[in-house]
């Protein structure tokens, strides 16, 4: 059976997943898509899709049984729950949303519906090295993690249209969310450190340096740098009680010339996570044909928002700032250590 999907939003990451969904992976037809701008759809709408008006009108359309999800993070919410409201599996970008009360609405609906419906786009998760960092991590032999060092560098951000909220709020989440997952914890509290400002951003606050308290006791150290220029560097080091495990270099050509002998770095988030996203959807699309989600939930994407949330109000404070989370509804799995009372 072929599942058809509807995708929102073709800009950057609408348009790489397009290309996957359509050339990569089997099992799905792109059968429609949308965007505000009715033009960028047009253009990056396969072979026989329709381009439809309005984001309602995909999710309502009888062709689309699933939906993916590539709009603006402030649209996301509406999206979400139109979906939840039509019983489509939908594959949502992060952020999940840009508030507190959003990721709760949106809690409220899909537990209301009674099966996850939301999966979001943490492709982390996905990636083969930070899968075995955890099978090493879980597997206990290193004994409890106490200290998780994090790099996220971007070559550069798109200029005007990524402010200074957005280390914290667009970037951080993926910091926020693989250290739940890695490390099995949840975040109670977020210190933020803002050093010498980098000349190559303008007034952005760039770099950033970010300090996760987790549940455990274990702390996690985030360096984000949004115009590194030399490419696209995540890093990653668990330092555990007799040992430390740590994401191997990525492979690449060994280039010897007048410059010397180098290997390439990606030069953006397409290139370094390019397996990670065709993993992401190929779970997905294998849940969403059953009328569910995988990986990533709604409880996971509220989590990432509220350490955001934290992590701005650290900036304002120069201080600690708690997380307070509501208990975790049984939909998402047993009690994390912070819901657990
Ligand atoms: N997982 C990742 O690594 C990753 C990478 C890049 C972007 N993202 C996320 O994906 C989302 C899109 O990012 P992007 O880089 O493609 O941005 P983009 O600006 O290139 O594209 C967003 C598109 O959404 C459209 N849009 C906005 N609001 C809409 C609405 N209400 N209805 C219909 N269309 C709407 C815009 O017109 C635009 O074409 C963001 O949430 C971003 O954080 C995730
Ligand atoms: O939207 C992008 C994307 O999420 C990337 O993975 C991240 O590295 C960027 O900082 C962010 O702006």
């Amino acid at each position: 059976m072929t599942l058809q999907i509807g995708v929102i939003g073709t800009g950057m990451i609408g348009q790489d997943h397009i290309r996957r969904l359509t050339k990569v992976l089997s099992g799905i037809e792109v059968v429609g898509v949308t965007d505000i701008d009715q033009a960028r759809a047009a253009a990056a709408a396969p072979e026989g899709a329709e381009v439809f008006a309005t984001p309602t009108a995909l999710i309502s359309s009888d062709n689309v049984q699933a939906v993916v999800i590539c709009s603006w993070g402030p649209a996301h919410e509406e999206q979400l729950l139109a979906c939840i409201a039509a019983g489509k599996p939908a594959f949502c970008e992060k952020p999940l949303v840009t508030s507190e009360a959003a990721a709760l609405r949106v809690i409220e609906a899909e537990v209301a519906f009674g099966r996850r419906l939301v999966q979001v786009g943490f492709m982390r998760r996905f990636d083969a090295d930070y899968r075995r960092l955890k099978a090493v991590i879980d597997g206990g032999k290193l004994g409890a993690p106490l200290m998780f060092h994090s790099v996220h560098r971007n070559a550069s951000v798109p200029e005007g249209l990524y402010t200074s909220e957005m280390p914290l709020n667009d970037t951080l989440v993926h910091d926020a969310d693989i250290s739940r997952w890695l490390l099995s914890d949840e975040v109670t509290g977020v210190e933020v450190r803002v050093p010498r400002r980098s000349s190559r951003g303008g007034e952005l606050r760039d770099p950033v340096f970010v300090l996760l308290h987790m549940a455990s006791g274990a702390l996690v150290d985030v360096e984000i740098s949004v115009n590194i220029s030399y490419g696209y560097d995540i890093r990653g080091e668990v330092s555990c009680e007799t040992g430390v495990a740590a994401l191997p270099t990525r492979p690449a050509a060994v280039i010897s010339d007048s410059n010397g002998i180098r290997q390439a770095i990606p030069e953006d988030w397409r290139e370094r996570f390019i397996e990670a996203y065709d993993q992401e959807f190929r779970e997905w699309i294998v849940a969403a044909s059953e009328g569910t989600a995988t990986g990533p939930s709604t409880w996971d994407g509220y989590a990432a928002t509220l350490v955001a949330d934290a992590a701005l109000r650290a900036v304002a404070s120069g201080g600690f700032e708690s997380i307070n989370m509501i208990a975790k509804p049984g939909l998402y799995g047993p009690p994390t250590a912070m819901a657990a009372e």
